[in-house]
This record gives structure tokens, C-alpha cells and sequence, in this order.
């Protein structure tokens, strides 16, 4: 993957309909992991939600980007070892993408897949997220977040120009069984926990790198009210939620533009990440997230994630701001 981000060319980069980016590392993640869940569960008929759909691909203009896709899927697969099958062809590359196209729901067991969160880091050449996660009967039982260029190190404030440059974490959380982090590598298995910081003025918070994704103006008016000293720490995709798991910073803002909807792939996995750390993650109105109604996220203008200790103070600053927002319309 960070090969592919290196190396990614201008004709790897789609505009989708919402606008938002899509590369062939999008689909190639997609394709993979879709391909390895079915491979080691067979037994079960899988239902997968993930964000990418063939459809783009399968019109006359995206043939050489299938082609590329099934090169980097394949090569993938060959790289890591587990492959003894013969190579995929652009077909069942496009098929394994479209097992994607599960709505969910509250019944039976989903798996909810992100294969890049923050394609617009991605192309940045910072943060990113694969972001993996398994719903049973409508809750968040496990999930997974890689992060490839998140440092080993913490990223809070004060720890910023750490010299260990060491990057590419992966996060993993099941349910009643608490938060690991372990390097991409394999190596160094911590449990983590979130920041146990009770004075708002001695919490440092993320927010999205886009101000298009997150509105900055209301994170800055909460970070305020709560006397927060520290400026924001900006990074984009999931990893702010692994981040915040293991205590670099101790809230998380995120306050989409009126009109958009969060989709569940965005943060099943960074959910049970956090709150098994000990975190609690809810909508701006203080109610747990609700992974149970498809597709989507059916939630109140914003989300927010914090420890337990500080969940009231914030939920009291957010209601102000948003309150002092409306009144100002
Ligand atoms: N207009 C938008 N507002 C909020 N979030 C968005 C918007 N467009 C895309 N996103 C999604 O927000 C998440 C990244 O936000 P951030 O990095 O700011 O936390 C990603 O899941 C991204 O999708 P994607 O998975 O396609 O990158
Ligand atoms: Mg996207
Ligand atoms: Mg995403
Ligand atoms: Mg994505």
C-alpha cells in the first residue's frame, strides 16, 4: 500500500459522483480483503458493506484501471505468501469488489469495510486507514485499523518532533476484551488505553486535516468553552481514532457540513478501538452511535469521542456551541 502511494499516477485517481477521490488503491484494498474474508470463512456466505462498487470499472474507460487493479491485487496476494491458486483475472477482481454491496442491518452478522479511510491523506502522502470491522446483531463485536504512516510513537501536541520516525500501527478491539496496538511489522503487542486526563484545559483534541469534512470554526468554539490550550492536532481518516485509543490526545470533533451523511464504514472500526481503550464515542446529542440502520449512520449533526471521565464537560460545550450556532443564523 504504501508502495502504491508512492507511486500513484494521476490516471490512478478518480473523482466519484460525490466528488470525493477514488484510486486504484481504494478498489485494490477492497478487492483484496473482500477476497481473503471469503477465502477464510468459507463455510459462511459473506455480506460485506464496504464504500466501493465496480461500476465506474466495468464502463469502457475504466478497462486499463482494471487492469492495473488486478496487478496490484495479484501481486498483493503473491507478495504475501498465502496465495497457491492461480492469479486472479479482471473478473473476479471486479467480483470481489462488488461483494461489498451488503446493506447491513440489525439482523445476522455484516462485515463493514473502509479500504482506504482518508483517500484525500492517501494522496497527500499522510494519514490513512484500512478500517475492518464485524457487526453481530446490529452492535460493533470487532474491528481492525491499519495505519501505515501513523508513527509508533505518540503524536499528542508536545511529542510531535519525537525522534523515533517509526510509522505503521495497527489497532485491533473485540468486544468486552479491551484494545491492542501492534507495529505493521509484527513486532511490539501493548494493550492501550485512552488518556486519562479530568482538567479540560490539559486535553489536546483531533480533528479532520479538511475543513471540508469537519467544521473548524465550531472544534475551535467547543475547544474553547472547555479552556483547552493545546492547538488541534489535524490528521485525517480513523487513525485519529486509533490515536486517541492509546491516550495521544484526549477528545476527538468531527462536525460535518449540513447535508452529509456518515456512512458506518467511516467508524465501526475507530468505535470499538476506542471504547474498548476505555473511550466513550457518541453524536453530538451524547447517544452511541447506532451501526444497526444499513448503510448509513442515522446521527445527530456530529461525533465525538472522549474518555468517560471528561464525556459530560463535552457534551456540555457541545450543546452550547451548537446552540450558540443556531442562534447566530
Ligand atoms: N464532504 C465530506 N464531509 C465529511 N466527510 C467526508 C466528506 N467526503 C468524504 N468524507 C469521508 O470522511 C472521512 C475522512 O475524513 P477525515 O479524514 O476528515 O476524518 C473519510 O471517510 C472520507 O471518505 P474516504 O473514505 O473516501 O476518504
Ligand atoms: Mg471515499
Ligand atoms: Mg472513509
Ligand atoms: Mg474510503
Amino acid at each position: 500500500m504504501m508502495k502504491v502511494q508512492k507511486e500513484l499516477l494521476l490516471s490512478d485517481v478518480q473523482s466519484k459522483s460525490d466528488k470525493s477521490p477514488v484510486t486504484v488503491a481504494d478498489y485494490g484494498s477492497q478487492a483484496v480483503v473482500s477476497f481473503m474474508l471469503e477465502r477464510e470463512l468459507p463455510s459462511k456466505s459473506l455480506s460485506l458493506v464496504a464504500e466501493e462498487d465496480s461500476g465506474y470499472l466495468r464502463n469502457e474507460r475504466g478497462q486499463e484501471t482494471v487492469q492495473r487493479i488486478t496487478k496490484l491485487v495479484n501481486d498483493t496476494l503473491a507478495s504475501d505468501g498465502s496465495c497457491s491458486e492461480s492469479p486472479l483475472t479482471a473478473e473476479d477482481v471486479l467480483r470481489a469488489i462488488d461483494n461489498g454491496k451488503s446493506e447491513g442491518g440489525s439482523h445476522g452478522q455484516h462485515w463493514v469495510l473502509d479500504p482506504i479511510d482518508g483517500t484525500k491523506g492517501f494522496l497527500r502522502g499522510d494519514q490513512y486507514a484500512i478500517a475492518l470491522a464485524l457487526l453481530d446483531e446490529g452492535k460493533v463485536v470487532l474491528g481492525v485499523l491499519a495505519c501505515p504512516n501513523l508513527p509508533l510513537a505518540s503524536i499528542g501536541g508536545d511529542t510531535q518532533h519525537s525522534s523515533h520516525r517509526e510509522v505503521g500501527c495497527l489497532f485491533f478491539a473485540e468486544v468486552g476484551a479491551g484494545t491492542y496496538m501492534q507495529s505493521l511489522d509484527g513486532s511490539s503487542l501493548i494493550k492501550v488505553h485512552v488518556s486519562t486526563i479530568e482538567n479540560s484545559e490539559e486535553a489536546s483534541f483531533f480533528e479532520s486535516f479538511e475543513a471540508a469534512h469537519s467544521s473548524h470554526d465550531l472544534s475551535s468554539s467547543i475547544a474553547k468553552k472547555l479552556g483547552v490550550k493545546a492547538p488541534p492536532v489535524r490528521i485525517d481518516s480513523q487513525a485519529k481514532y486509533g490515536a486517541l485509543s492509546r491516550g495521544d490526545g484526549a477528545i476527538y470533533l468531527r462536525f460535518p457540513h449540513e447535508g452529509y451523511r456518515e456512512k458506518i464504514w467511516d467508524h465501526a472500526a475507530g468505535c470499538i478501538v476506542v471504547t474498548e481503550a476505555g473511550g466513550v464515542v457518541t453524536d453530538a446529542a451524547g447517544h452511541p452511535l447506532d451501526f444497526s440502520k444499513g448503510r448509513y449512520l442515522d446521527l445527530e449533526a456530529g461525533i465525538m469521542a472522549t474518555n468517560q471521565k471528561l464525556m459530560p464537560l463535552l457534551l456540555k460545550a457541545v450543546r452550547e456551541s451548537l446552540e450558540e450556532k443556531t442562534s447566530s443564523l
